[in-house]
C-alpha cells in the first residue's frame, strides 16, 4: 500500500540516486545497509555453539526399522536397528564419543558428526519392547509415547520418535493434545524404505529430524519428512509409495531443509499461558469418522450412533455439505446431538475448510452441528477423544473447544496478515518488500530495545507486525534471555504470554533461567520455574561449582537463587566439595544458610574435615 510516508521515502531515495549534496536519512542508511550492502548473505547463516544438546528417539516400530520374514513379508525386527546406525559414520562419531563421554555415557548416546549446525547431537534410542507396525497402533501406543516423553522432558532437549507411516498423522494429532504446554521440540517420522536398505529414505528423515530436534526449539508435535516439518495434526498420508509420503495441505511447512535450514519463525505455535508441561494421559476410546457418501442408508447411520458412542467427525461432502432432501437423515443427526453426541463437521476434500456457503451446509450448522473448519479427519478424530477424556469440562464446554484453536489445529480466522509497526513507519519503510528484508534484522533489534526499556505498549505494536518474541541475536540470545538480566518481572511475564520459549540457550548454552539466577532476580526464578523451566542436566557440574562459589563469597542470595531454581544444593563442584563444605571452612555460622540447606541432608560427614581433604 502507498502512503504519503511511502511515497516521501522513495523519493528520498530516488533523490540520492541522483543528487551528490543529499545527506541519507536514517531510513537510506538503513535501507542501503541492508537491502544491497556488500557481505550481506541471502541465506540463514550457520552461527556455532558451544556445547551438546540431547535428543531423546523413541522407536516404536514401522518400515524404517523393517526386514522381510520368511513369508517374505516386511516386519519389524527387534535389536537391530541401534547397532546398524552406529555403523553409520554420518550417523554416529565414534571418535567423539571415545573422547568425550563417560563410561557409562558412552554406551547411551551415539552422537551426530560435527556439521555447520549450531551443537552437537547427542542421542539415545529407546527401542520399545513390542515393535509395531503402525496398524497394530491404538490409543494405548499413543498414550505410551505421552507418558515415556513426560518422564525423560528434563533430561532432553528435544524428542524424535520412529513410527510407522500407516497412522502416523493420528500418533502425531493425538500428541499434540495430550502434551499441554509444551515447551520443547518433538518430531515423528519413519520411512518408506527400511534403513537397511540401500536406497532408503529413512536414514535423510532420521538425520534430519534429530539435527532439528537437537538445534531447534520448536515447541509442536510435529511430523519432518522428506525435508519438510509440518505440524503433526495438520499432517495427512498422502501417498502410498512416494517418499514425499505426507503433507499439510491447509498450511505450508514449518521448517525446509536444504542447503540451509529455513525455519519459518511465523508459523510456529507458539505458547501462551505460564502453565508446567503436563501430559494429559487419558482419551475417549468412544469416538468415530462417519464417511457420507450418496445413498448411505439411515440404518447404517443409525447403528453408527449407537452407545457407547459420545463423538462423531462426519465427513462431508466440498465445503460440508450433506444432502438436504434426506430428512431421515438429518432428523437422525439432530436427535445423536440432542442426546449430547458431538458431531463434527470436517470435508472430504483434502483441502479447504467447511462454511455455509449452501444450504446444504447450512441446516447442519443449525441442527448443532460442529463446524470443524480445516481440521484433518485425524485430527479431528483425536481432539474429540481428547475433548471427551475431560471430566472437569461440561458438554457446552466441550462443544466449545471442539471450535477453538488448541494446537493450531484449525485456522482461527485471522489471515496471519501484519500491518507496519509504528517503528518502521516512522522510518518511512513501509512498503512489503521493505519490510520483508528488513523485518529479519530490525525487528529483533527493536525487541530487544523495548524489553531493556520495559516499553511493553511499543512491543504490543511489534507484535502486530509480526515481530518474533522468540528470535534469537547473534548470540542465539532471546528477548526472555534479556529480561530475565535486567530483572523486569512484569517483562518476563509479558513475554511468556506472547510466545517466548522458556528453553532457549544462547552461543554458551546458557537458558533465561540460570540468567535469572545470575541476576538473583528471585521472583523472576519463581515465575520461570512456574512456567516449566528447569535447570540443564548437562549443567550440574557447573552448577556445583556456581554453588561453591556462591558460599566462598558469602552469597546467601545466589544459593537462594539456586534453591529457587530446584538445584540440589548438595550437588559437588570438580574437587568434591560441596557449597556445605565451604561455608564450613569459611567459618560461616552453618545456621545462617540453614534455611537454604533445609531441604539437603546433612550429615555429620559432610562437615568432616576428612571429607573435605578428600
Ligand atoms: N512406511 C511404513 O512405515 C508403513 C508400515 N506399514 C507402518 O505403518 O508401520
Amino acid at each position: 500500500m502507498h502512503t504519503e510516508r511511502n511515497a516521501d521515502a522513495n523519493h528520498l531515495l530516488s533523490n540520492h540516486e541522483t543528487n551528490h549534496y543529499h545527506t541519507p536519512s536514517a531510513s537510506e542508511i538503513f535501507l542501503r545497509t541492508f537491502r544491497s550492502g556488500p557481505g550481506i548473505p541471502s541465506g540463514p547463516i550457520s552461527r556455532s555453539k558451544e556445547g551438546e544438546s540431547r535428543v531423546l528417539v523413541l522407536y516404536t516400530g514401522g518400515t524404517i526399522g523393517m526386514m522381510k520374514d520368511d513369508k517374505k513379508a516386511y516386519v519389524p525386527i527387534p535389536n537391530a536397528f541401534e547397532k546398524y546406525i552406529r555403523r553409520i559414520p554420518y550417523m554416529h562419531d565414534e571418535e567423539y564419543v571415545g573422547t568425550r563421554l563417560s563410561a557409562t555415557e558412552k554406551s547411551k548416546f551415539l552422537v551426530l558428526p560435527e556439521m555447520t549446525d549450531k551443537t552437537r547431537v547427542l542421542y539415545h534410542i529407546q527401542e520399545y519392547s513390542q515393535l509395531l507396525d503402525s496398524s497394530n497402533m491404538a490409543m494405548d501406543s499413543w498414550i505410551q509415547i505421552a507418558l515415556d516423553i513426560q518422564k525423560s522432558y528434563e533430561a532432553y532437549d528435544g524428542f524424535v520418535i520412529l513410527h510407522g507411516t500407516d497412522t502416523l498423522a493420528y500418533t502425531a494429532s493425538a500428541l499434540s493434545f495430550m502434551f499441554e504446554n509444551l515447551g520443547k521440540t518433538v518430531i515423528v517420522t519413519g520411512s518408506q524404505i527400511p534403513v537397511f536398505e540401500s536406497r532408503s529414505d529413512g536414514r535423510d528423515n532420521i538425520l534430519g529430524a534429530l539435527v532439528l530436534a537437537g538445534n531447534y526449539v520448536i515447541p509442536e508435535v510435529t511430523v519432518f519428512f522428506r525435508n519438510n516439518l509440518f505440524r503433526g495434526n495438520r499432517t495427512m498420508k498422502k501417498s502410498t509409495d512416494a517418499f514425499f509420503a505426507f503433507d499439510s495441505p491447509n498450511m505450508p511447512p514449518i521448517a525446509k531443509i536444504g542447503i540451509n535450514i529455513e525455519v519459518n519463525a511465523q508459523a510456529i505455535f507458539r505458547p501462551s499461558t505460564i502453565e508446567k508441561f503436563r501430559v494429559h494421559p487419558t482419551l475417549n476410546p468412544n469416538v468415530g469418522l462417519l464417511r457420507l457418501f450418496p445413498n448411505i442408508t439411515i440404518q447404517a447411520v443409525r447403528a453408527f450412533f449407537q452407545p457407547p458412542i459420545e463423538g462423531v467427525v462426519l465427513q462431508t461432502y466440498g465445503a460440508g455439505n450433506i444432502p438436504s432432501n434426506r430428512i431421515d437423515l438429518m432428523e437422525e443427526l439432530k436427535a445423536a446431538s440432542r442426546r449430547g453426541i458431538l458431531i463434527i463437521n470436517c470435508t472430504q476434500c483434502i483441502e479447504g475448510s467447511v462454511c455455509s456457503t449452501y444450504e446444504t451446509g447450512m441446516i447442519l450448522a443449525q441442527a448443532g452441528i460442529i463446524p470443524g473448519v480445516d481440521m484433518t479427519p485425524e485430527a479431528a478424530l483425536t481432539k474429540l477423544s481428547y475433548v471427551l477424556s475431560k471430566t472437569d469440562w461440561d458438554l457446552n464446554t466441550k462443544r466449545e473447544l471442539m471450535q477453538r484453536n488448541l494446537r493450531g489445529e484449525l485456522s482461527s480466522g485471522q489471515d496471519g496478515s501484519t500491518k507496519p509497526s509504528r517503528m518502521l513507519t516512522n522510518y518511512g519503510l513501509i512498503t512489503k518488500e521493505d519490510q520483508a528484508e528488513l523485518e529479519s534484522v530490525i525487528l529483533p533489534a527493536c525487541i530487544i530495545q523495548n524489553v531493556i526499556e520495559g516499553n511493553i505498549p511499543e512491543l504490543e505494536d511489534l507484535k502486530n507486525s509480526g515481530a518474533d518474541f522468540s528470535s534469537e541475536n547473534g548470540d542465539f540470545r532471546t528477548p526472555l534471555h534479556i529480561a530475565c538480566c535486567e530483572g523486569n518481572l512484569e517483562m518476563v511475564e509479558y513475554l511468556l504470554l506472547n510466545g517466548a520459549c522458556i528453553h532457549m540457550k544462547d552461543r554458551y548454552g546458557i537458558t533465561p533461567l540460570l540468567d535469572a539466577i545470575h541476576f538473583d532476580n528471585h521472583d523472576i526464578i519463581k515465575l520461570l520455574m512456574k512456567c516449566g523451566a528447569h535447570l540443564p542436566l548437562a549443567h550440574s557440574r557447573n552448577v556445583g561449582e556456581e554453588l561453591c562459589s556462591a558460599a566462598a563469597k558469602g552469597s546467601l542470595k545466589r544459593l537462594q537463587s539456586f534453591q529457587f531454581a530446584g538445584a540440589d544444593l548438595s550437588q559437588p563442584d570438580f574437587s568434591g566439595n560441596t557449597a556445605l563444605h565451604i561455608i564450613y571452612v569459611e567459618g560461616a555460622r552453618p545456621t545462617q544458610y540453614m534455611d537454604c540447606f533445609n531441604k539437603v541432608h546433612v550429615s555429620s560427614e559432610m562437615y568432616s574435615p576428612k571429607y573435605r581433604s578428600q
